[in-house]
């Protein structure tokens, strides 16, 4: 088994609204590993979100602890909450991102975290060129944005606009976005939620490859079973708990997948 890069115990969220408490996280347990790629699934409002959100740093848990641990452990000394690893000793501390504060989960989030979400977010002004750099200036180990676009084979769109892209096209650029900073995981949101099966295919391509050239563990989130089919593991979510884990043995590769 390779190294935990995640591990979460006891993870709830809940959201107060006036009288009611919605119990968006009920309490879940979960390792995501080096490398790996997880499909998470499960039906609407059963928590898919709300987990991925935690994982990147964009929110925090209620209760419950979730260490994540750097692939470079010189990154863990910055931080106040550390706890070892007893199953890499040679990576010795993690970071408690349940008690980092705003300042630190930033720095997570800059330094570690690759986004990719169903709308794809790109500023409408800029070049797909200019909407990679604008995450590359701010980078540590930054590919160049040349280079990153050309992961995703839009090589020949550098200077193009969003508008002037298809959809499929733009969310290549979000992709190329997100992986420009090298992250050690990239987190997608639905990717193909607003895709043609074409398209739809030729994203999770990308993201398939990403994944196996690069070691970045990647987890994406979908409404669809048929996904699932291309995972290392998939996440099956009911009810703000993981209902499932299960391991495939052999990944099928996106073009074989039908939908
Ligand atoms: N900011 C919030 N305030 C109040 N309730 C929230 C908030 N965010 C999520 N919830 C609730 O938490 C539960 C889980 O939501 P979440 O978005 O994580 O589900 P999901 O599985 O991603 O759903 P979908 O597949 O529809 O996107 C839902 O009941 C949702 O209404």
């Amino acid at each position: 088994m390779s190294r935990v890069v995640f591990q979460a115990c006891g993870l709830k969220r809940f959201y107060p609204m006036g009288e009611i408490t919605i119990q968006a996280l009920r309490g879940v347990d979960l390792e995501l590993h080096a490398a790996e790629l997880v499909v998470m699934l499960g039906a609407s409002g059963s928590g898919k979100s709300t987990l991925l959100n935690i994982l990147g740093g964009l929110d925090s848990p209620s209760e419950g602890s979730l260490l994540y641990y750097p692939s470079d452990p010189r990154d863990s000394h910055h931080s106040v909450s550390r706890h070892s690893n007893s199953d890499s000793p040679a990576l010795a501390q993690g970071i408690d991102l349940a008690r980092a504060n705003q300042r630190e989960l930033t720095r997570f989030r800059r330094h570690h975290v690759g986004f990719v979400f169903q709308f794809y977010n790109l500023i409408s002004s800029l070049t797909a060129r200019e909407n990679v750099a604008v995450v590359t200036d701010i980078s540590r180990h930054p590919l160049p944005p040349e280079e990153a676009l050309a992961l995703v084979g839009l090589e020949h769109r550098l200077d193009h606009f969003p508008s002037q892209l298809s959809g499929g096209e733009q969310q290549r650029v979000a992709i190329a976005r997100a992986v420009a900073k090298q992250p050690d995981v990239l987190l997608c949101d639905e990717p193909t939620g607003a895709l043609d099966f074409q398209t739809g295919i030729r994203v999770l391509e990308v993201l398939e490859r990403i994944n196996r050239e690069t070691g970045t563990t990647v987890a994406i989130i979908t409404h669809n079973e048929v996904i699932g089919d291309m995972a290392d593991r998939i996440v099956r979510l009911r009810d703000g708990r993981v209902e499932q884990l299960q391991v495939n043995a052999q990944r099928r590769m996106p073009h074989e997948l039908r939908w």
